[in-house]
């Protein structure tokens, strides 16, 4: 007892016991609300790392934002590890490839799958991502021409059709024929069902659950055994290229620079096809999402749009992996896109032994005590809030929530690196250390080529429509209580 006395987590800050539910803890609240809410409330009062209580009587859970903290919880793999409960269900829907594999295994398969991800391989997917990009805008133009010069859509639809057109594509030569194809409609439907699914109480019961009672995910039912049906559909496609040998002419695609590698030391043909899955569910509705909600942001903002357009336009050359680049205000909304709507809100990790935590801010404890470190116990459930860190007006200032690209191109405007976290561009959207998304470079060419390609034909126009960001699997628009929708309206652009 004594010992449990002189744990820092005891003593550390955050909402009182007495506002939580006797048996969900704030966990509830946190799942109820908008996207990271919670967690930003209370960041704001108690500052850069609290606690909380847990649902299921778990021990508290400690929700990290301060800086030093998330870079050591980052960088040191073999103490942070994803939580093990969910190990088998991340095999079941994704297979055992790079996001669920720990330790060495780990770093066995992203020493090889790096390969398919290099500055040069991803120049080789570029031509592939602007098809797609200019499939996506002459689609959405002949839906403005044939409704009177003005469409009300829900943009996820398009931006989720393109992105899997561009995975397929560039991961294992499949053409998804902008949302056309059998398995591009089955892929949607089932992803649909799984964000609406994460919008009901079950979804939040299912992890808690699974947390306090691990052992479920090995008992023999059907229904938790069953396959992920995305992971079906995609180590179909992905088994029938391998077998009919057309991976080889499509030199340039993910599945064939894998299978350079296949066997002797390298990776097994299950476990390429199992990340060919990984990678087709990590890299699709991720970059979908980012897009979509940068798309209402600038349906929101005309002035920044506007800006954006001028500066496609007046660029005049033809946009390339070369060119795009060059265009700096592109980049500026890229960013500010990101940070405030990273796909992946949060992260979370279970300490594997006693550790202690840095400090950048230091913090006060609930008895007047100010610590420069943080002790973590074996077994600690930790939550990292990358949007909570991202828009913290003690970092970022009294607009932190507000969209304007023009801080990443004002000097002064963006904090100095030493106050921000380490990551892509100081910010956290791509997580960082050895488990920072192996697809980053992919997902900002083609957050780039998309949106250039898309402003400088077509405007986008904000609807009545209200709004609301929730993390289900990823971040996701909610209307009227439909996950993944998110109506905008689209014209051709001004002349
Ligand atoms: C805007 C788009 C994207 C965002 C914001 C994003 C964000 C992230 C984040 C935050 C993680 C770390 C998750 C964690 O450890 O908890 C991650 C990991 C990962 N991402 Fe991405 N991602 C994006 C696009 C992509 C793309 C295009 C691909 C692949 C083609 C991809 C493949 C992966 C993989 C395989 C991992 C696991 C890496 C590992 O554990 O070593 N992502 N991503």
């Amino acid at each position: 007892i004594r010992n449990r006395e002189r744990e820092d987590i005891r003593h550390a800050p955050g909402p009182s016991a007495k506002t939580a539910s006797w048996i969900w803890g704030h966990e509830l609240e946190v799942f109820n609300g908008q996207a990271i809410e919670a967690y930003s409330k209370w960041m704001n009062i108690y500052g850069p790392l609290i606690k909380i209580k847990a649902a299921l009587f778990h021990h508290d859970l400690i929700i990290v934002g301060d800086h030093a903290a998330v870079q050591q919880i980052f960088t040191d793999t073999n103490t942070y590890r994803k939580s093990p409960s969910f190990s088998p269900v991340i095999a079941n829907t994704v297979g055992k490839g790079l996001v669920w594999a720990e330790g060495d295994e780990h770093a066995h398969q992203r020493r090889l799958l790096l390969q398919a991800f290099t500055l040069e391989s991803v120049k080789g997917m570029s031509d592939d991502v602007l098809e797609c990009a200019e499939r996506l805008e002459s689609r959405l133009a002949n839906l403005v021409l044939s409704n009177d010069g003005a469409a009300t859509v829900n943009i996820v639809a398009y931006t989720s059709s393109c992105t899997l057109d561009v995975i397929g594509r560039v991961s294992f030569g499949h053409d998804f024929r902008s949302g056309q194809s059998t398995e591009a409609q089955e892929i949607a439907e089932s992803w649909n069902n799984l964000v609406n699914m994460g919008l009901t109480f079950t979804a939040f019961l299912a992890p808690v659950v699974l947390r306090a009672f691990p052992f479920i995910t090995s008992l023999p039912v059907k229904s938790i055994q069953a396959q992920g049906q995305i992971k079906t559909i995609v180590g179909r496609l992905a088994r029938k290229i391998v077998d009919d040998g057309s991976h080889i002419e499509k030199g340039k695609n993910m599945l064939s620079i894998m299978m350079r590698y296949e066997g002797d030391g390298g990776l097994s043909t299950t476990q390429i096809i199992d990340n060919i899955t990984t990678f087709t569910m990590a890299g699709h509705e991720t970059t979908s999402g980012v897009l979509a909600f940068t798309l209402l942001e600038l349906a929101r903002h005309p002035e920044v749009q506007k800006r954006l357009r001028d500066e496609v336009i007046q660029y005049g050359g033809t946009l390339s992996y070369d060119t795009i680049p060059k265009l700096e205000y592109l980049d500026a909304v890229v960013k500010e896109g990101l940070r405030i709507h990273p796909a992946a809100p949060q992260t979370e990790r279970v300490a594997m032994r006693d550790d202690v935590l840095p400090l950048l801010t230091p913090i006060k404890t609930k008895d007047g005590q100010v610590l420069t470190t943080f002790k973590v116990r074996k077994g600690q459930v930790l939550y990292v809030p990358f949007t909570a860190m991202q828009t913290n007006p003690a970092v970022w200032g009294v607009d932190a929530t507000e969209f304007k690209p023009e801080r990443w191109i004002t000097p002064g405007a963006v904090p100095q690196a030493k106050e921000l976290p380490h990551g892509w561009s100081n910010l956290v959207a791509f997580c960082d250390g050895p488990r920072n998304c192996i697809g980053y470079r992919l997902a900002l060419f083609e957050l780039k080529a998309i949106l250039a390609t898309l402003v400088r034909t077509l405007a986008f126009h904000p609807t009545d429509a209200v709004v609301e960001k929730k993390i289900t699997i990823t971040l996701q628009a909610v209307t009227n209580g439909n996950g993944g929708v998110l109506p905008l309206q689209v014209t051709l652009a001004p002349p």
